[in-house]
């Protein structure tokens, strides 16, 4: 079933006339993208990567993750932003978010490099002591700080629990094809890689072997991923915003923007959906949160959150707008059972399933929200299936990229993440950056 955008809680928020007036704006994003022409056009590989991607590789990283599967208890997984989100993000929505703690048959998977927390990665040491361990080192440019410390840190755990031949056969690298530190250590040493390609950025590669391999080894079907984002390639072509929920999306975040709207809240009522939650928000902050303008991507969980930033969303300073994200059947179901005495008074829930009381959590919640002044874009998906994911996944890259068009952005650039790396190299004394340095350091004293 493909996603299907309602748009019942936009009532009062948005006329018919206002997508008619901004109709032509989507038409011309379209064709910026499509024809690659826009700016950022060097970084359009993801448009048509679920037909195009390498299928010798893809059959490799198949193969890669047998073996992990086969030989490893423990699959560490290093990378940051795109080089790490999309992966947890499928994992979690697909499996669990307690997937490590419930029973299956494959390797327990951590997620780590992704900060530069000393206890973080110490707790992960730990929890590999006496487990057979193999690591997927991820970084695009091949030179970011943080995966490169835990890189050095779980090699080093490598070779001296397997020595440097046994580590060489559990190290997979996924990086540039030819250039950057990692690519070279990984030629260096041995170590099996596998490719960014040049034209997709880090925000925009869940589908290459950045996450098709972490999720292969969950024991995902990635066949039926990639199906499922080529079903939504073919689906979202039509400019004609009533044919194409995509564009639809990508129309509604401009027009309500463009009326003072600063706050977009992905929300779900799934807690495994929480990673997906900040994939979207890495997604769409790093791509239109540029030249002093964009939405500020925010997320949700419902009903958890309701009893903490619900008194927020209703009432405090209206500058936001809802994005929910429902997914129609659950991967289980819960029926109510009946209590003779009916002490906790919910009996009058009884035979009724926890699908039908969260979506009556819904709608009570979207209407409530439409009273406080938050109009509710609502997107239904069918399942936690892995077609469904994967066109999850390409409807917000392809929205992404129409939207950050018509904000005027370049959507797949990322300037302003520069500025804390360069004061932080400054700061650490690194080679090259002595004259800074000084100068901060001055101001930190105050
Ligand atoms: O894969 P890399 O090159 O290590 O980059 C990781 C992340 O860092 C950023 O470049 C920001 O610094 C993101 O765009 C990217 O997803």
């Amino acid at each position: 079933m493909p996603l299907k955008l309602d748009d019942r809680y936009l009532k009062g928020f948005i006329s018919q006339h206002e997508y008619e007036g901004i109709a032509p704006a989507v038409k011309c994003a379209a064709g910026q993208l499509m024809s690659q022409k826009g700016q950022g056009s060097d970084f359009l590989g993801w448009v048509t990567l679920p037909e195009d991607y390498d299928k010798e590789e893809f059959a490799r990283i198949k193969a890669a993750a047998e073996r992990v599967k086969k030989n490893s208890q423990v699959f560490i997984v290093i990378g940051i932003g795109g080089s790490y989100l999309g992966a947890r993000a499928a994992i979690e929505f697909l499996k669990s978010d307690k997937y490590n703690d419930l029973p299956k048959d494959t390797p327990d998977i951590y997620f780590t490099g992704n900060s530069i927390s000393s206890t973080a990665l110490q707790e992960l040491v730990t929890i590999c002591e006496g487990r057979d361990v193999s690591i997927n080192m991820i970084s695009k440019s091949g030179t970011t700080t943080e995966p490169a410390i835990a890189f050095r840190v779980f090699r080093e755990l490598l070779e001296k629990k397997y020595g440097k031949e046994g580590a060489r056969q559990r190290i997979f690298c996924t990086t540039d094809k030819a250039k950057g530190t990692l690519k070279q250590l990984a030629d260096k040493e041995g170590f099996e890689t596998f490719v960014v390609p040049d034209n997709v950025g880090g925000r925009f590669s869940v589908l290459t072997a950045v996450g098709l391999l972490p999720i292969a080894v969950a024991g995902c079907d990635i066949d039926a991923l990639m199906n499922g984002a080529r079903r939504a390639m073919k689906a979202y072509t039509s400019t004609e915003l009533d044919e194409n929920d995509c564009y639809k999306y990508a129309a509604i975040r401009n027009i309500l923007y463009n009326k003072g709207k600063s706050v977009e809240v992905m929300v779900s009522y799934e807690p495994c959906y929480a990673m997906m939650n900040e994939w979207w928000k890495q997604l769409y902050g790093e791509s239109e949160g540029k030249d002093q303008k964009g939405l500020f991507p925010a997320s949700v969980v419902f009903s958890t959150d309701l009893h903490s930033l619900g008194q927020y969303i209703q009432d405090g300073r209206r500058q936001l707008f809802e994005t929910v994200v429902l997914i129609d059947q659950p991967k289980h179901q819960v029926t109510l059972g009946k209590d003779p005495e009916d002490v906790d008074g919910l009996n009058y829930l009884e035979g009724r399933s926890m699908a039908f009381i969260n979506e009556k959590a819904f709608e009570g919640t979207a209407l409530a929200h439409n009273d406080g002044g938050v109009p509710n874009v609502v997107i239904h998906a069918s399942d936690f299936s892995e077609d469904t994911l994967g066109q999850i996944i390409y409807f917000f890259e392809k929205a992404c990229a129409i939207s950050g068009y018509m904000l005027g952005v370049n959507p797949f650039n990322q300037p302003g993440v520069e500025s804390y790396k360069k004061n932080m190299f400054a700061l650490l004394g690194k080679p090259g950056y002595e004259d800074q340095k000084a100068a901060l350091e001055e101001r930190i004293k105050g």
